[in-house]
């Protein structure tokens, strides 16, 4: 029997970390920046308006009140996106827009809605001071410098200064293309109709989901029969397309175990490791290629993702943080573990403001089938391999989902 941990190490160890790849930004969504980014531009990369007004010099307008405006003309119409601007005459204002260049001379903007708003002269019912409503060049970011830290990771804000300072493409960590395999004489697919002794197959659409969820490019092969030869004919071929290979199914002890029977000895290991759900795990290289081989019962694949799956992508995608949130809570409810196991029970997580400790009820029994439990639980209950029982009020480790 190896240990949670041990597991998870020879899996992380197993994906490695992915290669660098340059993709366009609308691919990089939730991928990690392999390599800096600088910017090619100053953000701001001008001078510009906060305020859609007039561009003033602020001795022109000194001393300017609502019951004693002072009028002036206006020299330029200035909309966002005018290319050329000409310095601002004295003694005049220039109606400009938010986001238009500020013209050299002017040093503040006056708000519209302290003016008449007037095209050709226009009434200032209020002083301004420099700088006021200015944005000023590289107040954001400055040409050059490094916008984004190799590292990062890609969500909405960080795309959208990738773009706003220059970048179409980033170098990032290239997603693995993953085979989802789903082993089980007794699967059928939605909306065939079940005889007695066949199950529809949900494996494969949890794996899907939770591997997309991390950025990978997935494939599923949604029902393999018990059969060693099948399978192999299924997933050979493919392999040649594929960086990962994940399996449900056929791994325990019994007469038909068609994941084992398929790769023992060649290059896939087995092993039993000391959880509850997921005790039988295995893991290798099939014609170099690497495959994680899951139980069979949902509960199990699900929970089995968590702990291996998802700490060993995230790594070979170059993020840091790997792991949930873990948090303390006090349970609802006495729990049972077995002796030697980690047991990872689906629960229901609550804090209130301002206390340290939350409260955690488990959704269902320990059973690995109980995947409607795990579609009300927000958490897993970890109880450690030592723990054998747990009272009412105790306080326990919950991994927050
Ligand atoms: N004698 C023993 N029997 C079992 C042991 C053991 O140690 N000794 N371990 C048990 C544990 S724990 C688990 S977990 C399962 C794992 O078995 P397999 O990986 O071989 O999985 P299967 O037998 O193929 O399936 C288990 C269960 O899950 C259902 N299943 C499988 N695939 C799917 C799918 N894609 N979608 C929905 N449901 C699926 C399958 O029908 C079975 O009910 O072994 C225990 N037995
Ligand atoms: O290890 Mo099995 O995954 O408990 O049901």
């Amino acid at each position: 029997m190896i240990s949670v941990d041990e597991h998870r190490t020879t899996v992380t160890a197993l994906l490695g970390v992915r290669p660098a790849v340059e993709l366009p930004l609308a691919d990089c969504t939730g991928l990690v920046l392999a390599e800096d980014v600088r910017a090619q531009v100053s953000l701001p990369p001008f001078d510009n308006s906060a305020m859609d007004g007039y561009a003033v010099r602020s001795v022109d307008v000194a001393g300017a009140t609502e019951s004693g405006p002072v009028e002036l003309p206006v020299s330029e119409d200035i909309p966002a996106g005018r290319t050329e601007v000409p310095p601002l005459l004295p003694g005049t204002v220039d109606r400009i827009m938010t986001g238009a260049p500020m013209p050299p001379g002017a040093d503040s903007v006056v708000m519209v809605e302290r003016t008449d708003g007037g095209a050709e002269n226009v009434r200032v019912f209020a002083s301004s001071t420099p700088g006021d409503h200015v944005r000023r060049t590289g107040e954001d970011v400055v040409s050059g410098t490094v916008a984004l830290t190799a590292g990062t990771v890609l969500g909405p804000a960080q795309l959208g200064l990738a773009s706003a300072v220059g970048m179409d493409r980033l170098v990032v960590h290239e997603p693995p293309r993953v085979l989802v395999v789903s082993t089980g004489t007794e699967l059928v697919l939605p909306p065939a109709e079940l005889r007695h002794g066949q199950i529809y197959e949900s494996n494969s659409v949890m794996l899907v989901a939770a591997l997309r969820s991390l950025g990978c490019h997935v494939e599923s092969v949604r029902s393999v029969a018990d059969d060693v030869d099948t399978f192999r004919a299924a997933i050979e071929p493919k392999l040649a397309d594929t960086d990962l290979v994940v399996t449900s199914g056929g791994v325990s002890a019994g007469a038909y175990e068609v994941v084992k029977d398929a790769l023992t000895g060649a290059g896939v290991e087995f092993s039993k490791v000391a959880m509850q759900p997921g005790g039988p795990q295995g893991c290798g290289r099939w014609n170099g290629v690497p495959v994680v081989t899951l139980p069979g019962n949902p509960v199990s694949v699900l929970v089995s993702f968590e702990a291996f799956l998802r700490p060993a992508l995230l790594a070979s995608l170059g993020h840091t943080g790997v792991d949930r949130q873990h948090v303390r809570a006090n349970l609802t409810e006495a729990l049972q573990s077995p002796k030697g196991k980690r047991q990872f029970r689906r629960g229901y997580y609550t804090h209130s403001d301002g206390e340290v400790t939350g409260v955690v009820g488990p959704r269902g029994g320990p059973g690995s089938h109980l995947l409607a439990a795990f579609t009300q639980a927000n958490c897993l209950i970890v109880l450690p391999e030592d723990v054998t029982d747990v009272a009412r009020g105790d306080e326990v480790d919950v991994l927050l989902l």
